[in-house]
């Protein structure tokens, strides 16, 4: 299997070009040898390499950004995908493409299941949405994870920035009603590999929510970090508890994204470790 992996510097994407390499040829080409705003170029470069299979985990993940940024945001989060499903479409590939819990609103009780109406709050989710519209409408053989609140030891994340503020300050206030799962992104890349290793993966075309089991709030998830986060000098962290209306942000993020990990199960017997299981392996412990 020949496999275009996009996305290859970020959190998801780093892991996969080394899960990916089980199952064959990865071609990975970084932000600067193939930018995906340029649409000519990716047109070009997708005819030149004649994937097998597209792994797109490249996007604008800079959600506050993307409210002032939204033609760059819809570039990459929508236009870039739908060049790639068009592109796929004329060589018979199939597509493997990851979306977000910020598609929902956040007004359901309970986990949100795949057939759920989407109502995304900003521009990051919109453009998302429409990335996974564009696939669909495609017609090709797709596999779209929909994953949430991702963290690992490198990029731009939660864990990050938290750890950084625990080192920079004594106090710190966290948004405690907003719920959702954690999840670490090479538990994403195992499970992609596990659904890529399923020949024909394609038997099951669609959307599928692939998140850690469990959910906690961001106030909850940095405490979890602290206890696990060793400080020089024993210093002492303090985090309280806040609404989201005391911590305002460009974006609207939705109060609840937790995604229900039923779908994924049936259809390719994937089960997601639980969300404190998989940070104290993320952390080495
Ligand atoms: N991060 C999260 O919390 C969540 C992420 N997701 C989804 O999961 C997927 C993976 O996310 P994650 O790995 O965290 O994202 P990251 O932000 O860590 O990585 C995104 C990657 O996309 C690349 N990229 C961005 N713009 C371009 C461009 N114009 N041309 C080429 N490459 C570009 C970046 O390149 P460079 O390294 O050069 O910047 C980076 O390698 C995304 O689809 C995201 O929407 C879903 C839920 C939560
Ligand atoms: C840094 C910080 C954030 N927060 C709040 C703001 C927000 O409500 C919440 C999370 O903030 P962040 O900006 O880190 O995370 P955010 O950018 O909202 O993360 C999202 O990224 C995209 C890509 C996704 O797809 C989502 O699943 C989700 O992971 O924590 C605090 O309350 N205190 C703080 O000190």
């Amino acid at each position: 299997m020949k496999i275009l992996l996009t996305g290859v510097n970020g959190q998801v994407g780093w892991e996969l070009r080394r899960t990916l390499a089980t199952l064959g040829e990865v071609i990975a080409p970084t932000r600067a040898q193939l930018d995906l705003t340029d649409v000519a170029a990716l047109r070009e470069f997708i005819h030149t390499t004649r994937p097998d299979v597209i792994v797109n985990p490249a996007a604008h993940t800079a959600v506050d950004k993307a409210e002032s940024e939204p033609e760059l945001a819809h570039a990459i989060n929508t236009v870039a995908p739908a060049v790639m499903a068009e592109a796929a479409a004329k060589l018979g590939a199939a597509m493997m493409h990851y979306s977000t819990d910020y598609v929902f609103d956040g007004s359901k009780t309970g986990a949100y299941v795949e057939a759920d109406i989407t109502n995304p709050l900003g521009v990051y989710g919109k453009t998302k949405l429409a990335g996974e519209q564009a696939i669909i409408a495609s017609g090709i053989p797709h596999v779209i994870l929909r994953t949430s609140w991702v963290y690992s030891l490198r990029g731009g994340n939660f864990l990050l920035t938290m750890q950084r503020l625990f080192r920079e300050r004594d106090t710190l206030n966290v948004v405690n009603d907003q719920y959702g799962a954690p999840t670490w992104s090479r538990m994403i890349s195992e499970a992609s590999a596990q659904i890529l290793a399923q020949r024909p993966f394609l038997d099951h075309n669609g959307i599928y929510h692939l998140t850690s089991a469990g959910n906690i709030s961001w106030y909850d998830f940095a405490q979890a970090i602290l206890a696990r986060t060793e400080l020089a000098d024993g210093k002492q962290v303090s985090i309280n508890p806040i609404p989201a209306s005391q911590y305002p942000t460009p974006a609207t993020r939705p109060v609840n994204s937790v995604l229900s990990g039923e779908k994924v199960q049936q259809a390719f017997g994937i089960v997601m470790p639980d969300w404190e299981v998989a940070l104290e392996s993320c952390l080495g412990r």
